[in-house]
């Protein structure tokens, strides 16, 4: 499990006066279990692409576990992204054409051969997120289905922190608390960081604590608010 530290982050794009993301600093320990809310707009896709290298941070430094990953160069960024954060997207990033277990271990075939324990890792978390046929086409699954293949595998190369933005902003009531429930049930099994955006009130209310983005500024920090 991996431990967060950002300090003087600032994002800014062309054409907007106002840096769109400013975190002067903010320490999540390994293990730890964060929601990120706010408004559209608030910066929290900005964030989550930040602290996980898919965008590039020239002011500031993010570090995960004494790695400072804003001074890796965007090749050993995605490397490390690869062997460290499990990703869970709004809208699945999962490949029609290939089964769920191909989309499972696609990310290790992309670089080498599956191990026999992966492969055996990989059927067993299918198994555990309720896909009965690692086998079917992926475009034929359910969304809830879907999110749950994307669970599976954010979780197969055992990483020490899970990430997921809007994990259930696109599923019915349902699928989502099920796609939450499996989040919080396998991190903590595996006792894995967990980062979720979320505008699911009750499910930040179970990731225990919550920062609230407003303008890309943390304007509130529960854990500040009960240590007080
Ligand atoms: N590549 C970019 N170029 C210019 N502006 C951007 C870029 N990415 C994000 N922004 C702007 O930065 C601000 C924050 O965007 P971000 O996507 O982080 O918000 P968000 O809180 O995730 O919103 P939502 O809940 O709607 O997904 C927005 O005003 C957005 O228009």
């Amino acid at each position: 499990m991996l431990a967060l530290d950002v300090s003087g982050l600032r994002m800014q794009f062309p054409g907007l006066a106002a840096p769109v993301l400013s975190v002067d600093r903010f320490h999540l320990p390994a293990g730890g279990r964060l929601a990120i809310t706010g408004a559209s707009g608030s910066g929290k896709s900005t964030f989550v692409n930040a602290i996980t290298g898919l965008e590039d941070v020239r002011d500031g430094s993010v570090s995960w576990s004494g790695t400072e990953i804003t001074r890796l160069s965007a090749g050993r960024r995605d490397a490390f992204r690869a062997r460290n954060i499990g990703l869970v997207m709004q809208d699945f990033h999962l490949f029609p054409g290939l089964s769920a277990f191909e989309n499972v271990v696609l990310p290790i075939r992309l670089t080498r051969r599956l191990a026999v324990n992966e492969r055996e890792r990989a059927l067993y978390l299918l198994a555990v997120t309720g896909i009965a046929r690692p086998q079917q086409k992926i475009e034929t699954l359910s969304r809830g289905e879907m999110q749950r293949v994307a669970v599976a595998r954010a979780l197969l190369s055992r990483p020490g922190v899970i990430v997921a933005d809007e994990p259930t902003a696109s599923l019915d009531r349902q699928a989502g608390n099920e796609v939450a429930e499996l989040l919080l049930q396998l991190s903590a099994e595996e006792g894995t960081t967990l980062i979720v955006v979320t505008h699911d009130a009750a499910l930040a209310e179970r990731l225990g604590r919550r920062i609230n983005l407003v303008s890309g500024r943390i304007e509130e920090d529960s854990q500040e608010v009960a240590a007080q």
